[in-house]
């Protein structure tokens, strides 16, 4: 039975990858490795907790020698590197948090990955899932990140996310160790932490409070929704060539303010409020300190030669995200409120 560790499986992409190898690989022991930050929650997972080929385990990348020791215990065939500090306003105010995850978690996983395999790569797979960020920003409507933009990250997250990309080439090419790499572009759907512009603007309309949209809302982002995220990664993981990169997007680009007007629009309808409601809670606030003005993504490559590509429209991936929001208000309160941190953090404590 191969064994793939997926880090990060308790966090909003990550817990989407997780089910989806669990339910599609039963031939697969698919291993969740995971430090329950305030982002990721078991809860995420509760549906196929119970599956004989799943095995969670709560630890640090940052604790290199608890990631050798997993590592020489398993001797994993294939790593999904999905573990990361994600959110670049928590970045700016905290850097060094996204230098020890996404940098130096990285290199420990890296490194337990080479020592244990020691040069026998039959059969094996290191995978990191980065971020378009790492690419900077574009001004010209007609440009795309491609698979050979050079890298110009532009805020603390994107250079800790941009570090850990290069230091996985770099294991490729110094020790030649089976690596392939992803940059997605923004994420949305079920169970994503409100802090993010989705799930923040339901949470907030849901609550009549303010909707803060940074500077003018002319910033403007691609948007995927994460299950055709997790397909990707499915379709990389078993497609990919090593050595490669593979841009991930949706061709989806919205500017902040027209999508936080789409979401307002939802939202009355599916809460039965008069149009225009929600709408009034739109509040331009002070801009993100370096805010990056557009990312599009050019899907191209992954598209045509992995045939890979978005099952969803955005406007019916937007409404299942509201729906399946309206319907885990619980999971809302419990996230927002870090009654998840304490109960999960309770139990593994206790073990
Ligand atoms: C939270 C918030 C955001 N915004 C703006 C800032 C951005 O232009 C846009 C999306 O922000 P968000 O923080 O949701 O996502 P990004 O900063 O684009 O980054 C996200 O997508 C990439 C690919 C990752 O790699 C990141 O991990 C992920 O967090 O809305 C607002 O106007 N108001 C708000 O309250």
């Amino acid at each position: 039975m191969k064994k793939i560790l997926i880090t990060g499986g308790a966090g909003f992409i990550g817990s989407h990858v997780v089910r989806l190898f669990v339910t599609k690989y039963p031939e697969y022991q698919i291993f969740n490795l995971d430090k329950l930050t305030y982002a990721g929650n078991l809860a995420n997972l509760t549906d196929i907790e119970n599956q004989p080929n799943y095995t969670f385990v709560k630890g640090d990348l940052v604790d290199a020698p608890f990631v050798d020791a997993l590592f020489a215990e398993h001797n994993f065939d294939g790593v999904i590197h999905l573990a990361a500090e994600s959110h670049v306003d928590r970045s700016i105010t905290d850097p060094m948090a996204f230098v020890l995850t996404n940098v130096v978690g990285t290199v420990n996983l890296l490194n337990a990955a080479k020592n244990t395999w020691k040069g026998n790569y039959d059969g094996k797979r290191f995978y990191h899932v980065s971020t378009d960020e790492v690419y900077g920003e574009l001004h010209n409507p007609e440009d795309f990140f491609t698979e050979t933009t050079a890298y110009d990250p532009r805020s603390p997250y994107s250079a800790s996310k941009a570090s850990s990309d290069h230091f996985v080439r770099a294991y490729g090419n110094t020790y030649k160790m089976p690596v392939v790499i992803t940059n997605c572009s923004n994420n949305y759907g079920p169970n994503h932490f409100p802090e993010k512009l989705i799930p923040l603007m339901i949470h907030n309309i849901l609550n009549n409070k303010p909707l803060p949209v940074y500077g003018k809302g002319e910033n403007v982002r691609d948007w995927l929704f994460v299950i055709d995220h997790a397909r990707a990664i499915d379709t990389v993981y078993h497609k990919g060539v090593l050595g490669e990169t593979y841009n991930i997007g949706g061709f989806n680009e919205w500017k902040n303010i027209d999508l936080v007007k789409l979401l307002c629009s939802v939202m009355d309808k599916k809460l039965g409020r008069a149009e225009g409601t929600s709408e009034q809670l739109i509040t331009y606030v002070t801009d993100r300190a370096g805010h990056d003005l557009r990312y599009a993504i050019d899907a191209n490559k992954i598209m045509k030669e992995l045939g890979w590509e978005p099952s969803l429209q955005f406007e019916e991936g937007l409404e299942k995200t509201v729906d399946w929001f309206l319907a885990n208000t619980e999971w809302l309160d419990n996230v927002t409120s870090g009654n998840y941190q304490k109960y999960y953090e309770t139990m593994y404590e206790n073990r």
